[in-house]
Formats: C-alpha cells, sequence, structure tokens
C-alpha cells in the first residue's frame, strides 16, 4: 500500500496530506486539526465546511479541532477546571488551543500506516490565564481506519483538572435519515433544556436543534447512514462522554464559515472527557483520549 505523506498550505494554513492508496486525510498545523478524510471515490468521512477559511488564529469550520483544556463554556464546567483558568479576560469558548500553531514533531510511515505527530508547546505555561505545564501531543495515524489521540502529561507540581474534546464533524447524506447507535439507555444532559439531565431511549434521531452530553458511554457508537448506505464507526479510549450536535436551522445562520443550508449534510460526534468526565491529572500522570474511526457499507 503506497503511502505518500506531503506538507501543503492552504491559503494562509501550513497543512500536511497523507495519501494511503486511494484514502486522503489533510491535516492543519494550526490547531493541529484534522481537516477531511475520506476512502476513495465515497463522499468524506470527516466533514469540511465548504464555506470554510484557511487563517491564521481562527480555527476552520470542520474537521477535527482540538477543544483543550476546557470544553465549551468554562462556567458550565466542573469546579476544578473552571479554577485551573486565571485569565482576568472572557475565557474563550472550547479553550485555548484551537487556533494556536502547533508543531510538527515527526511525519513517518510504519508498514502501511502514515503518522503525523504534533506538539503544542505553549501548553507547558505559556497558554494566557492558564498557569500550569502540560505535555500536550496529538498523534494521528492513517491505516484503513482514522486514529486520532491526544495525550496530556503534567509535568506541574501540583493537580491540574481538565476537560476536553475531539470535535469532529461528520459528512452525511441527510440529517433526517441518520441515527446514532449506541446511546440506549445513558444520561444525557440537554443544553437547550436548561441543562436538565435525561436518559436516552433506542438510538438518537435528528429533528431539530441538537446540542447534549451524553455521558456514561460505552466505547463504541455508530452513525447510520442509510442515504450513503454506510455506516461510521468510531471506537473511544479513555473517554466516557461525547457531545452530539447539530445546529438545525436557526443557529446554521449564525455560525461562521458555515452555509445557511449545511446543517443537513454534517453532524457532530465529540468524543469528550466533560462534566463528570473530566479527567483530573495528578503531577506526574498522563491521560490518552482516542478515537479511531472508520466506515463499513450496509
Ligand atoms: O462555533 P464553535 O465555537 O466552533 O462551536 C460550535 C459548537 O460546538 C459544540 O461542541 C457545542 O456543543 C455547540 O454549542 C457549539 O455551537
Amino acid at each position: 500500500m503506497p503511502i505518500d505523506i506531503q506538507r501543503i498550505e492552504i491559503d494562509q494554513l501550513a497543512c500536511w496530506r497523507i495519501r494511503r492508496g486511494d484514502n486522503e486525510l489533510l491535516v492543519a498545523e494550526q490547531g493541529a486539526q484534522v481537516l477531511s478524510y475520506r476512502q476513495g471515490d465515497a463522499p468524506p468521512i470527516i466533514w469540511l465546511s465548504e464555506e470554510a477559511a484557511f487563517q491564521q488564529g481562527q480555527s476552520v469550520r470542520g474537521g477535527v479541532p482540538i477543544c483543550w483544556p476546557w470544553f465549551g463554556d468554562l462556567k458550565r464546567n466542573p469546579e476544578n477546571v473552571q479554577a485551573a483558568y486565571r485569565g482576568e479576560t472572557e475565557a474563550p469558548f472550547h479553550g485555548l488551543v484551537r487556533g494556536l500553531d502547533w508543531q510538527l514533531a515527526q511525519q513517518r510511515c510504519e508498514g502501511d500506516t502514515g503518522i503525523l505527530e504534533f506538539s503544542c508547546p505553549q501548553a507547558l505555561g505559556a497558554l494566557p490565564g492558564w498557569p500550569h505545564r502540560v505535555e500536550l501531543k496529538l498523534q494521528i495515524r492513517l491505516d484503513e481506519r482514522l486514529h486520532i489521540s491526544l495525550t496530556s502529561r503534567n509535568l506541574g507540581d501540583q493537580p491540574v483538572a481538565i476537560s476536553q474534546a475531539l470535535h469532529s464533524y461528520f459528512a452525511i447524506g441527510d440529517i433526517h435519515q441518520v441515527s446514532v447507535e449506541g446511546l440506549d439507555g445513558c444520561r444525557y444532559i440537554d443544553t437547550l433544556e436548561n441543562w436538565q439531565q435525561r436518559q436516552q431511549q433506542g438510538d438518537l434521531r435528528f429533528t431539530g436543534e441538537t446540542d447534549r452530553i451524553y455521558l456514561d458511554l460505552p466505547p463504541t457508537l455508530h452513525l447510520r447512514d442509510p442515504q450513503l448506505n454506510r455506516r461510521i464507526t468510531l471506537q473511544t479510549r479513555g473517554s466516557r462522554s461525547a457531545i452530539l450536535w447539530n445546529p438545525w436551522i436557526d443557529k446554521a445562520q449564525r455560525l461562521s464559515q458555515f452555509a445557511d443550508d449545511a446543517w443537513q449534510r454534517m453532524a457532530c460526534i465529540e468524543t469528550a472527557n466533560t462534566m463528570d468526565d473530566r479527567v483530573l491529572l495528578n503531577a506526574g500522570a498522563s491521560h490518552t483520549l482516542a478515537v479511531s474511526i472508520g466506515s463499513e457499507s450496509i
């Protein structure tokens, strides 16, 4: 299986493209953000907005942005995650690293696998308002699936609490037809219903704006897509929570880099450590949050 790894530029962003046979993965150094992933001629698996902007300092809409060292609105995070931020200015949504330049530590092939490794040197004490020293690394591996793993190692001498997510946007045929399998019986927080806690019955179908934090999850979820005749599988490690998100009609109009009708063609399943699944990193401890993404015909 031929593997080709190339550095390319897309507008203002330095990117890496791995080709493995007829599979292609695109990753921006900024935010160590996976931008797109497709297998052969099939529609992409990871969704990238047709209105995506490739500008410095601004997360690209689509792909897999990294939310770290907190997920979402800091004020909605557990106390110890909030306390880790000491900044005077309002804490940015989804943490501090998605618009930063990460460094490519390595690009290599191991047999049939293409590998990129990035590190975020700013997390070692230079993030604004976040005075902790954490070694933060992202490894991306492409074999017949896409494997993304984010490792945080606390190099300080005090514990530090983080929440985080691999904010994955999936490309789908039609939001009205897809379902997410594996959530049955799980607790979730419905952020659109006053953050009330509920319990999932059966598979999830999208019937309106959806913004939920699922808890106590099993390690495998599926996104079933009858229109594209496929089932995307997510296998996670180091995670018991995920955010299921679709902005639907009104919020789509308020989002940056997002076409008014794009909500029909994407759904986010964000592999996470959030709410009571947050991570407390003791001095010297490390934690890896990982997802492997594959697709099969149905
Ligand atoms: O526009 P952003 O900052 O990339 O956030 C997109 C979405 O990210 C999701 O993770 C949140 O649950 C949503 O509430 C949010 O709208």
